[in-house]
């Protein structure tokens, strides 16, 4: 299957996306390896689903693999798992050339994406996504961070990964909240600019989620061609096109906090809940005309989704979940701007929303949820 390319000058990379090719990595990536055992940084469910396979492959290619393995879960993404990483990288005398392995879900890829930004100024890393969530969206693109006390993502680096490997075979072993939870990433490429491929998520997102191959190979091509596109045009969210991949984020990422980032709340189920808010603002607003929000959530329930923030147990105020939007990394001026839509794949950025009015209207939508 070809490639997919991210044209980035000298930062280019490709994303080879293949079923079975887990299986294979190990002849990937021998090009990369430098002959000192490479690290293999994955979670404690990875390693029990998906590692025995992946050490195989190296083996098989003559490449020693030292694996390094840590909790599951969001807080993961934290100082103290950073620092812990870190000093393992070191121990194990990791150079600035060798590539750093992520083998896991989104989590992984953000720690060991900023852990290789700050080794020694910058080692490289390939990102080997194991969930559909890294699969179309976290292992592209070079956002990584961890989380702090006043949020999500707050500290971080752009630093791209050398390659992405993606075998949709390892969604086999996800569980299937996690493999839904990554379905609100492909339906975000739909809603942000190509209502033909919302419309292709409604005829055949129940059977990606039942496992069907074809349709899980096609949702994640499509939509890391998507994510490539964008990421060429605007890496580090300067000019506004890139901010188009936060729709559902600035409201979903309220939602997390408010939950505590933790398992009552993954991000992808954040995200399905905040993309609806954003369209139900949006028609609140007479940006967009009625009935699109209604669409969506229709999809995603009948995808078994959340929609609602009440399907997440959160009642709390507008005002509390916009003071949470106060630090939201697309702040600028003090003012926050908001991906609103004038209609299904008609997303745009706008500067001039009132957090009034956002307070006010998750009042009143949670109020009637
Ligand atoms: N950098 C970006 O551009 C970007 C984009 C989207 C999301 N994110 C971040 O990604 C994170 C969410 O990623 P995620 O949804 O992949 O969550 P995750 O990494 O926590 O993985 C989800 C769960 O599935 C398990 N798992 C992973 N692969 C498995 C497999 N093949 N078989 C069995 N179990 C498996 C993990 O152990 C974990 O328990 C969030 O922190 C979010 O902020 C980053
Ligand atoms: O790649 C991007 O750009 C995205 O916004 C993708 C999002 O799905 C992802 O959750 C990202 O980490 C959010 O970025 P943030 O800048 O809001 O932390
Ligand atoms: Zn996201």
């Amino acid at each position: 299957m070809p490639s997919v390319e991210l044209s980035l000058a000298e930062r280019s990379y490709v994303i080879d996306i293949e079923p079975g090719l887990l299986a294979r990595a190990g002849e990937r990536l021998l090009p990369y390896w430098q002959g000192r055992p490479l690290a293999v940084v994955t979670d404690e469910n990875v390693a029990a689903a998906q590692l025995p396979a992946f050490l195989k492959s190296l083996e098989t290619a003559g490449i020693t693999g030292e694996a390094i393995v840590l909790p599951a879960g969001e807080g993961t993404k934290s100082w103290t798992h950073l620092s812990q990483l870190v000093d393992r990288l070191l121990a194990l005398g990791v150079e600035r050339k060798d590539h750093v392995i992520a083998l896991g879900g989104g989590v992984i890829g953000d720690l060991v994406g900023f852990a290789a930004s700050i080794m020694k100024r910058g080692c490289n890393f390939i990102q080997v996504p194991t969930t559909l969530l890294s699969q179309v969206d976290s292992s592209v693109g070079g956002k990584t961070a961890i989380n702090t006390a006043a949020g999500k993502n707050l500290v971080g680096a752009f630093h791209q990964p050398s390659l992405v490997l993606i075998d949709p075979r390892a969604l086999a072993t996800l569980p299937p909240r996690e493999l839904r939870a990554g379905y609100a990433e492909v339906v975000k490429y739909g809603l942000i600019d190509d209502a033909p491929f919302f419309e292709w998520c409604e005829a055949n997102g129940p059977a990606l989620l039942a496992g069907d191959e074809a349709a899980q190979v096609h949702a994640i091509r499509h939509s890391v061609e998507a994510k490539a596109r964008i990421v060429a045009a605007d890496e580090r969210e300067t000019s506004g096109v890139r901010a188009l991949l936060n729709l559902g984020h600035t409201f979903g990422h309220a939602l997390e906090a408010e939950t505590g980032f933790s398992d009552r709340l993954l991000h992808g189920e954040a995200v399905a809940i905040g993309m609806v808010l954003a369209y139900r603002f949006s028609e609140a607003e007479r940006l967009c005309a009625a009935g699109a929000a209604d669409r969506i959530a229709t999809h995603l329930r009948q995808c078994g989704m959340k929609a609602h923030p009440k399907d997440a147990g959160v009642t709390a105020s507008g005002r509390r979940l916009v003071e949470h939007m106060m630090h939201d990394k697309k702040m600028e001026g003090g003012k926050l701007p908001f991906l609103l839509a004038r209609g299904i794949g008609k997303t745009f950025l706008a500067r001039d929303v009132a957090l009034d009015s956002v307070a006010a209207f998750l009042d009143r939508t949670i109020t009637q949820g």
